[in-house]
C-alpha cells in the first residue's frame, strides 16, 4: 500500500534545540496512529513535518500517495489543532468554507455536506461562541474533511475536552477517516484516547520508540 507520508532522518532544530532527531517514519495510507510521549517530547513538530506545515531541518520528507508538492497539500491534508480555532465573525458554515475558498476552490456542497457528515448541519448558521467547547471542536473536524483529505492530522483535539466530549470527537475522528478513506494520524497526551489506536509512537526526546510494531 503507498504511503501517505514517508520522513527518512528528520530533524528539527530551533536555534540551539533539537526537537527532532533522526526519525524515520511511515504512514500508510490506511493508518490510524496515535503519537504519545510527554510534554516537549516533539509530537507536535514531528506532525507540523507530516501535515507540511513546516520543513525538517534535516532530511527527506514525502508524500507518496498524494502526489503532491507541499504546496498543493492544503486540499489534501485535514488538520485539527488543540483549540477549535475558528473565526469569531464567520457563522459554522463560513468557517468550514473558509479553507476551501483560500485554497481557490469552488465551495459547492462541500461544508454542508462536512457538516452533515458530522450531525451539525442544524448548527451551520450559529457563530463559535453560541457552541460547546465539544461541537467547535467538532466543527474543526468538518473543517479538516470539507477539502476531502486523504491524510488527517490532529493534533491533541481532546486536550480541552471532558473525558464523555473527548470520546466523541475521537469516535468523530476515526468515522470521518474510516469514510473518506483517508489515514489519521492523532498526538495524544490522553492514555484513553491513544487506547484507541492499533499503532501507536511514543516520542521521547526527539525520538520515536515505537510501543506497537510499524
Ligand atoms: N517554534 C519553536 N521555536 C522554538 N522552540 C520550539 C518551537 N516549537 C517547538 N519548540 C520546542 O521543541 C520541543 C518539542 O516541542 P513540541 O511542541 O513538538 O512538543 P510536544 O511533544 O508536542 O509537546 P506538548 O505535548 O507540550 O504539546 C520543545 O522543547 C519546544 O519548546
Amino acid at each position: 500500500m503507498t504511503a501517505v507520508f514517508t520522513g527518512v532522518d528528520l530533524s528539527r532544530r530551533f536555534g540551539t534545540l533539537t526537537a527532532l532527531h533522526d526519525v524515520t517514519c511511515t504512514v500508510p495510507s490506511d493508518a490510524r496512529i496515535a503519537v504519545t510521549g510527554p510534554s516537549g517530547s516533539g509530537k507536535s513538530t514531528l506532525l507540523h513535518l507530516v501535515a507540511g506545515l513546516d520543513r525538517p531541518s534535516g532530511g527527506t520528507v514525502a508524500w507518496p500517495a498524494l502526489a503532491a508538492h507541499p504546496r498543493t497539500l492544503p486540499g489534501r491534508v485535514g488538520v485539527v489543532f488543540q483549540a477549535p480555532s475558528l473565526l469569531d465573525v464567520l457563522d459554522v458554515r463560513e468557517n468550514v468554507e473558509l479553507p476551501l475558498l483560500l485554497g481557490g476552490r469552488g465551495v459547492g456542497t462541500a461544508a454542508d455536506d462536512a457538516l452533515a457528515r458530522l450531525g451539525l448541519e442544524h448548527l451551520a448558521e450559529r457563530l463559535p461562541h453560541e457552541l460547546s467547547v465539544g461541537q467547535a471542536q467538532r466543527v474543526a473536524v468538518a473543517r479538516a474533511l470539507a477539502a476531502g483529505p486523504q491524510l488527517l492530522i490532529a493534533d491533541e483535539p481532546t486536550a480541552a475536552l471532558d473525558s464523555a466530549t473527548a470520546a466523541q470527537v475521537v469516535d468523530v475522528l476515526i468515522a470521518a477517516a474510516d469514510e473518506a478513506s483517508a489515514a489519521l494520524v492523532v498526538a495524544t497526551h490522553d492514555p484513553d484516547v491513544a487506547g484507541r489506536f492499533a499503532e501507536r509512537w511514543r516520542m521521547v526526546g526527539g525520538r520515536i520508540d515505537r510501543e506497537t510494531p510499524a
